[in-house]
């Protein structure tokens, strides 16, 4: 039910809604995945797990809405399977997809310098990090001795929020 809950919030928080495109990172077992089905996404999802993608092919069935790839995200080519998608959702008008993860920990930050910049491609990116590393990317001070250049490279290309 909690995590019912969180994956609710998630999708709230990027505003999905009906035609919207989204790329999950990690579905896992798809529960994420469910709550993006169920507000109407067409979801690109993937996973580097053979299996956990196996199992989220077998639970959602053949759908339109869903096309699950198995592969690391971090040598996913995102332009490559993201910009035909939008073009034939923008009926004349340039559409963006959004991002919607719980993340794996371990690759937080890689994939933050590797999203954010593509501003071409989506326009929100909503991932649950652990509290430490939320922070650590989001909340640092440049007063601070926390303050990293991946500080710098986040508040150069997002208006970040922290919802704890
Ligand atoms: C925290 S779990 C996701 C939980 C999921 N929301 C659920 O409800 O089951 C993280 C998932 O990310 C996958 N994963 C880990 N590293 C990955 C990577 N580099 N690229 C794609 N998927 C990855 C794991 O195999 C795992 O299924």
């Amino acid at each position: 039910m909690l995590n019912a809950r969180v994956n609710e919030e998630l999708v709230a928080a990027a505003g999905v809604e009906e035609g919207d495109v989204v790329l999950e990172i990690g579905p896992g077992t798809g529960s994420l995945t469910a709550a993006l089905l169920a507000a109407g996404a067409t979801i690109v999802a993937v996973e580097k797990d053979k299996h956990m993608a196996t199992l989220v092919r077998d639970r959602f069935g053949s759908t339109e809405q869903l096309k699950v790839i198995e592969e690391d995200i971090t040598k996913f080519h995102v332009h490559s399977h993201f910009l035909p998608i939008l073009e034939e959702k923008s009926h004349g008008k340039k559409k963006y997809a959004k991002v919607v993860s719980n993340l794996p920990f371990n690759v937080s930050t890689e994939v933050v310098k590797q999203i954010l910049p593509m501003g071409d491609v989506f326009s929100v990116m909503v991932l649950m990090l652990q509290d430490e590393a939320a922070l650590r990317l989001a909340n640092a001070s440049i007063q601070t001795p926390e303050y990293r250049p991946i500080n710098v490279f986040v508040n150069f290309y997002s208006g970040k929020r922290v919802f704890l």
